[in-house]
């Protein structure tokens, strides 16, 4: 039986080409437009596994992903850093001052802020995902409206390519994350991804970052998420990597004794490139 791979997106989006990247052709794609329902389809075994992204290089977190994995009691597995490079497209023959509109996913949109500044007149409309536009305008044959989306994706719908790598910056990269329902026990893992919600007293937090130093733990990221029944109060997403395990183990367990509350999203192997 060939493994449920739930992900936001079509073939041609980036979801599309990490699930294949990861798993291979033969796994099983369940496709969705929003994340929520990618979360729930792992929660509730509909899907083994989920790829998510986290983290764009250009654009930053994409913090409801942060809230889903905690709401839905996900565990991450894995990284997977994937580069990207963003094209403009359209129906071929056409002019890009001919445009009156662009669309794609609001990361992608985020990632070609700088080019997308030289067409003050092209409307730049959110929509579900990179590859999904591609795939409207080539169904209702849209003239005028373009995508952002993959070579892959203007291969896949047949669309013309008017602008190359229209990212921000050339090295480009997001961050996604390999979710299950259960944990992972590896012994190989030199990463967690962890959420400490510490209590709200003078220089909490500058403590905690010292302890975790002292143990030898390099924040690769820290991301302050807001606790919805607590106004105004904060509990920190972290990833953190280490070289031994051990002294790791006696970081957490200070945390817990010390700081407050520790949840352990997951233990993996750092793929950083
Ligand atoms: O729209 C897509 O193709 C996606 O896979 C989504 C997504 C994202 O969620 O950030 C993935 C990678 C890129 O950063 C742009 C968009």
């Amino acid at each position: 039986m060939s493994l449920k791979v739930a992900i936001q997106g079509i073939p041609g989006s980036f979801h599309h080409q990490v699930a294949l990247l990861e798993f291979g052709e033969n796994c099983e794609i369940i496709p969705f437009s929003t994340f929520e329902p990618v979360a729930k389809a792992v929660a509730e075994e509909v899907a083994d596994v989920a790829v998510m992204a986290i983290e764009n290089s250009i654009a930053g977190a994409i913090l409801p992903n942060y809230d889903l994995i905690d709401r839905y009691e996900l565990h991450i597995w894995d990284e997977f850093y994937l580069p990207i490079s963003h094209q403009l497209m359209a129906l071929p023959g056409q002019e890009i001052q001919a445009l009156t509109e662009v669309r794609s996913h609001p990361m992608a949109l985020l990632q070609c802020k700088q080019f997308l500044g030289q067409f003050p007149k092209l409307a730049q409309k959110d929509d579900i995902d990179t590859a999904t536009v591609a795939k409207r305008i080539q169904d209702e044959k849209l003239s005028g409206t373009a995508a952002i989306a993959s070579k892959i994706a203007a291969d896949i719908y047949g669309l013309e390519i008017l602008a190359e790598d229209i990212q921000t910056v050339k090295n480009n990269f997001t961050r996604f994350i390999i979710l299950r329902k259960s944990p992972k026990r590896s012994e190989e893992a030199n990463k967690a991804s962890l959420k400490i919600t510490i209590k709200n007293e003078s220089g909490g937090l500058a403590k905690l970052l010292t302890m975790l130093a002292d143990f030898g733990l390099n924040l690769s990221k820290i991301q302050s998420i807001p606790v919805m029944e607590k106004p105004w109060e904060y509990s920190f997403f972290i990833d953190a990597v280490f070289e031994n395990r051990e002294q790791y183990k006696s970081a957490m367990e200070q945390v817990k004794s010390d700081f407050g509350d520790l949840k352990i999203f997951g233990e993996y192997k750092s793929r950083k490139p």
